[in-house]
């Protein structure tokens, strides 16, 4: 039974994700998505489960920098999950007492809407969870007198739910990953992504065209992309991509080589199955017979056989 660690307390969506993936390993939880990371990395854990991206924000960016910095981890799986916001307090509190509500910041900017109608003098301060949140303001004396989580959380946590699915849309979808140290990959199922951190080797005019040429002449169809700073300036960034198809494919293993050539440094992060289960379009002369066919033609010709 393998053991997972995720961001924690109990009662955070990341744990009802887990529990999705993985419904026997034994639940590790972590106080913030780099402790999460961090006991997968040194074995206290056999692998963890962290946020992603959401529909409406994009990318939680903690992830994303984790996995482009951090000693390198494999994603082997990935889940969407639709969230459902709540409004908990300690029973007895009115609505209109409210003036600091606490919450991890990717359900502040999920509730804004409500919060501006309904609590339009509350302060809205960021938690590392927010089954954190619903803890905290759990204990008597908390400076919070409200936490935004699941309902599970203010169940847990003995809150009250004065308010149910606050989020401002009701389709909003979280992206979560099962990451493990590196080993083996997932098979191809024909159904994959394949995830990568990319730097440049210099700035110049038209680096990004370069590396989105690499993409493009194999059909490669992305699905994400993210630049973040390095951190070394203004203007200075590297590159997240998400695309269609496993490493195993002849067109993703060539483009990501081509990437190899070209930038300063490939991170590969993972080929796993799609949630979403949504099967490639492979445009004609990029599927693997394709590619083995060409392979052996090069073959024939520099063996002088015309
Ligand atoms: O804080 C949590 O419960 C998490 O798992 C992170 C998160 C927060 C808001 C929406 C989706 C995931």
């Amino acid at each position: 039974m393998p053991r997972l660690a995720y961001l924690g307390p109990e009662g955070t969506f990341t744990e009802e994700a887990l529990r999705l993936l993985e419904p026997e390993a034994e639940r590790l939880p972590c106080a913030n998505v780099g402790a999460a990371l961090a006991a997968a990395r040194d074995g206290e854990a056999d692998g963890a489960v962290v946020p992603l991206e959401n529909s409406i924000e994009g990318a939680i960016t903690t992830t994303l920098d984790e996995f482009a910095w951090g000693e390198p981890l494999l994603i082997t799986a990935e889940l969407l999950l639709p969230v459902r916001f709540s409004l908990l307090a300690r029973p007895d509190t009115e609505i209109v007492h409210i003036k600091r509500v606490y919450t991890h910041p990717a359900a502040i900017t999920q509730c804004r809407a409500f919060c501006a109608r309904e609590l339009p003098d509350a302060v809205v301060v960021a938690a590392p969870s927010t089954a954190a949140a619903a803890q905290e303001v759990s204990l008597p004396g908390s400076p919070y007198d409200a936490a935004i989580a699941a309902r599970i959380a203010g169940e847990h946590y003995g809150l009250v739910e004065l308010a149910d699915d606050i989020g401002d849309r009701n389709d909003t979808v979280t992206r979560f990953v099962r990451v493990s140290r590196a080993g083996t990959l997932p098979e191809p199922t024909g159904s994959d992504r394949t995830s990568l951190v990319v730097f440049l080797a210099d700035d110049h005019p038209g680096a990004l065209l370069e590396m989105l040429t690499e993409f493009s002449v194999r059909g490669v169809n992305l699905t994400r992309i993210e630049s973040r700073p390095t951190g070394n300036g203004i203007g200075r960034y590297f590159f997240h991509f998400d695309f269609e198809g496993h490493v195993a494919d002849a067109r993703v293993g060539e483009a990501i080589s081509g990437l190899h050539r070209i930038c300063d440094e490939v991170r590969f992060l993972g080929s796993y199955p799609r949630a979403d289960g949504v099967a490639p379009q492979i445009k004609k002369g990029t599927a693997d017979p394709e590619f083995a066919e060409a392979g052996d033609w090069l073959a024939r010709i520099r063996a002088g056989r015309v």
